[in-house]
């Protein structure tokens, strides 16, 4: 396609592989001790810088520790630190501006974050390490009051008024009366002159403990505070400040059409008041990498889930009187994309704010490959590391050994996933693993001999499990939640035999969860059996080097032309194309759509029931308000009072897997083979 940016060489391209140092995954380690590095690193060359560039996080769940064993993403948090200290100091060396962001939900998903009680009181202050300049609370951040008031009494104190939870409050045991857990919005102005007006919006969650309150983005846009931010008169302001940029932040999916999302609403309010002033969003929740167009000045982004990925934002052409900074920094590429939306072809009050302004956008695999391309152009380890991401991935390192998270509890025999296979498959961990764990580690000795139904929501189960040894972190990875088991007893087999299809079939059950699993359609998961050469199609025409449109430098490294394997990994289109992911993968097949939202198992000893033999119908307290107007409609009526724990009130979903670990995975615990290839290729 030399037409696109005049001649090159006469070679056929078949893939960019930028110069790194020989042996990069085995110099550069740090991570941590048992982590690995990547096979190979970015492939669309040095980010675009304008003058406004934002770092995001998103959904980090607790995997502060990195993938331990996937290498795409074996950074840990301690190689972030030391990526984002690299990154603040090009931004001063450019003279631009760069925000650090995250939109929450910082636990249910690894033991670092999840072997404690409350969650998050060790892994919160690891996670205060990066020098975030705005945050937003998650769903995550709310279902439990403990967890909840360790984010009001201790993380918004370390945070202040970077932590922006402009929905949601809290009861404030000594007032009485709910408050902000963060703060309701924060105007400052960067150290360049852009004069920001933040926001952080959950979106409508209702399954918060009863210490919290969310109001709904239609309540929100309603009141008079936030009115009055938006028209530029902030609390206790009497005079209009001026406003460059709105910043909204949100626990939030970008993309309207997702059900959960209510950015439109807040987008619509915003827009209203303020035709000409550009927004610029940051979401998260439905855990995809994604970047959507709202109008000419306005466009989304989200950034993946479990320190997979760190989402770079950039753009250029703001006009602001205020702004001192450089407008097109030089020696490293800008924004080139215009965002083209069909929301504001006629408004009358456009102006042409939006066509000075260009956009870029990338998503950063989570691995010190990257995160060293990125930060020193070179995999130079002691030019990289700071002594302060040294000192967190040691903490990490210790707070494990603490936690003791990598005690072994089994020796897994395969590895079972969440969406590599389909659902019916011996692969899939919802048909091949979950229904048998149930049977064997959710039993009360003293009831074993009735005959058993057991009924829990997919949802729960968050990560595939990994061939291999078995730890404790393992068992907060794959199940983290501490969701109880319960039962009622003596249920007639007809009502009991009904249940499971019944919530799998009738939408006033099964809706939330199937739209739980599709969010994760664009996600990558890994897939040990997708390890082949797939050609890329990459048109270069459509998707420049950076450096090829400036005509610069990088065609010395273009014109080396080798050809690598792809492993397997991200490959997203969004609003703005296909050229975000910063490193090319082969794509990853994805059975999502065949995963029930309800997943059973008959643990009966006998075959000879009758429609009238009695059962113990076992569940989890999380779903109990669908198993009981379930049962309803079957005919049999039961309330919260006939439920009673199954076996005490501490044995959950994040136990019955270790139990059921310990009794059927004992074999080969001192020689346990693992699994190959996770999120990676083959090869170590
Ligand atoms: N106690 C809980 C809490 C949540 N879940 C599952 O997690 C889903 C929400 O997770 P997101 O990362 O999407 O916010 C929720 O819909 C449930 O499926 C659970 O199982 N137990």
């Amino acid at each position: 396609c030399d037409s696109c940016y005049g001649p090159q060489d006469h070679v056929v391209r078949t893939r960019n592989v930028y110069p790194l140092a020989p042996g990069q995954g085995k110099l550069a380690k740090r991570m941590q001790p048992d982590a690995q590095n990547a096979s190979y690193g970015p492939s669309r060359g040095p980010l675009a810088w304008g003058e406004l560039n934002v770092i995001h996080t998103t959904d980090t769940h607790g995997w502060l520790e990195g993938h331990i064993l996937e290498k795409n993403y074996g950074a840990d948090w301690g190689d972030f630190v030391s990526f984002t200290k690299a990154m603040r100091n090009k931004a001063d060396m450019y003279g631009v501006d760069m925000l650090i962001v995250d939109t929450g939900d910082l636990h249910d998903g690894a033991g670092l974050s999840d072997a404690t009680s409350p969650n998050g009181v060790l892994s919160n202050p690891i996670f205060d390490n990066i020098d975030y300049d705005l945050l937003t609370i998650g769903n995550h951040e709310l279902y439990v009051s403990s967890v909840a008031y360790e984010h009001f009494y201790n993380f918004s104190r370390v945070w202040g008024e970077k932590y922006l939870t402009s929905n949601v409050q809290i009861l404030n045991q000594t007032s009485n009366e709910f408050q902000y857990i963060g703060r309701k919005y924060r105007y400052f102005t960067t150290p360049n002159g852009l004069r920001i007006m933040a926001f952080g919006f959950l979106f409508d969650f209702t399954g918060n403990s009863n210490v919290s309150r969310v109001y709904p983005a239609a309540t929100v846009v309603q009141q008079s505070w936030f009115k009055a931010a938006v028209a530029g008169y902030p609390d206790n302001c009497e005079t209009q400040v001026p406003i460059d940029i709105f910043v909204m932040l949100g626990h939030n999916p970008v993309r309207w059409n997702d059900s959960e999302s209510t950015f439109q609403t807040y987008y619509n309010a915003i827009r209203t008041a303020q035709p000409n002033t550009p927004i610029q969003v940051f979401g998260g929740h439905s855990h995809i990498r994604d970047f959507a167009v709202y109008d000419e000045m306005t466009t989304a982004l989200e950034s993946g889930r479990y320190c997979e990925t760190a989402g770079w934002f950039s753009m250029a052409g703001l006009k602001s009187s205020n702004y001192t900074g450089a407008t097109l920094p030089a020696g490293v590429p800008h924004p080139t994309q215009h965002a083209i939306s069909s929301n504001r072809t006629n408004d009358p009050n456009a102006t042409n704010v939006g066509a000075s302004l260009t956009y870029s956008r990338r998503y950063l695999d989570w691995n010190k490959v990257t995160f060293e391309y990125h930060a020193t152009g070179s995999q130079n380890a002691s030019a990289f590391d700071y002594y302060k991401g040294l000192q967190v991935t040691k903490n990490i390192t210790a707070t494990r050994t603490e936690l003791h998270l990598n005690q072994i509890l089994g020796c897994a025999p395969q590895t079972w996933c969440i969406s590599c296979a389909p659902y019916g498959s011996s692969e899939n961990i919802y048909s091949g693993l979950v229904p048998e764990a149930l049977v064997g580690g959710v039993v009360n000795a003293s009831r074993a001999t009735n005959p058993r139904f057991l009924v829990v929501n997919s949802g729960g189960i968050r990560f595939d499990l990994v061939q291999g040894p078995f730890s404790i972190d393992d068992s907060y990875i794959v199940s983290p939640f501490a969701d109880i088991f319960v039962y009622i007893p003596a249920v007639p087999y007809s009502v009991a035999s009904q249940l499971l299809n019944l919530l799998n079939t009738n939408s006033a059950f099964n809706g939330k969860r199937k739209r739980d699993l599709s969010e994760d359609i664009h996600s990558r998961n890994l897939q040990t059996s997708d390890f082949s050469f797939e050609p890329i199609r990459r048109d270069d025409c459509q998707s420049p080097h950076p450096d090829q449109l400036l005509g610069k430098r990088a065609v010395a490294s273009a014109i080396k032309r080798q050809s690598i394997a792809l492993t397997p990994g991200y490959t997203t289109t969004d609003d703005l194309g296909s050229d975000g992911d910063d490193t090319l993968h082969s794509h990853i097949a994805n059975y999502v759509d065949s995963i029930p939202a309800f997943i059973g198992a008959n643990a009966s000893l006998t075959s000879s029931l009758t429609a009238t033999s009695p059962v113990d119908l076992i569940f989890i307290d999380y779903i109990d308000s669908d198993v009981l107007p379930a049962l309803a409609l079957l005919g049999a009526t039961y309330t919260m009072s006939d439920i009673q724990y199954y076996i005490n009130s501490s044995f959950s979903t994040n136990t019955y897997l270790n139990v059921y670990a310990q009794k059927a995975w004992s074999a080969n615990i001192t020689n346990c083979p693992v699994g190959v290839g996770v999120g990676g290729d083959a090869g170590t």
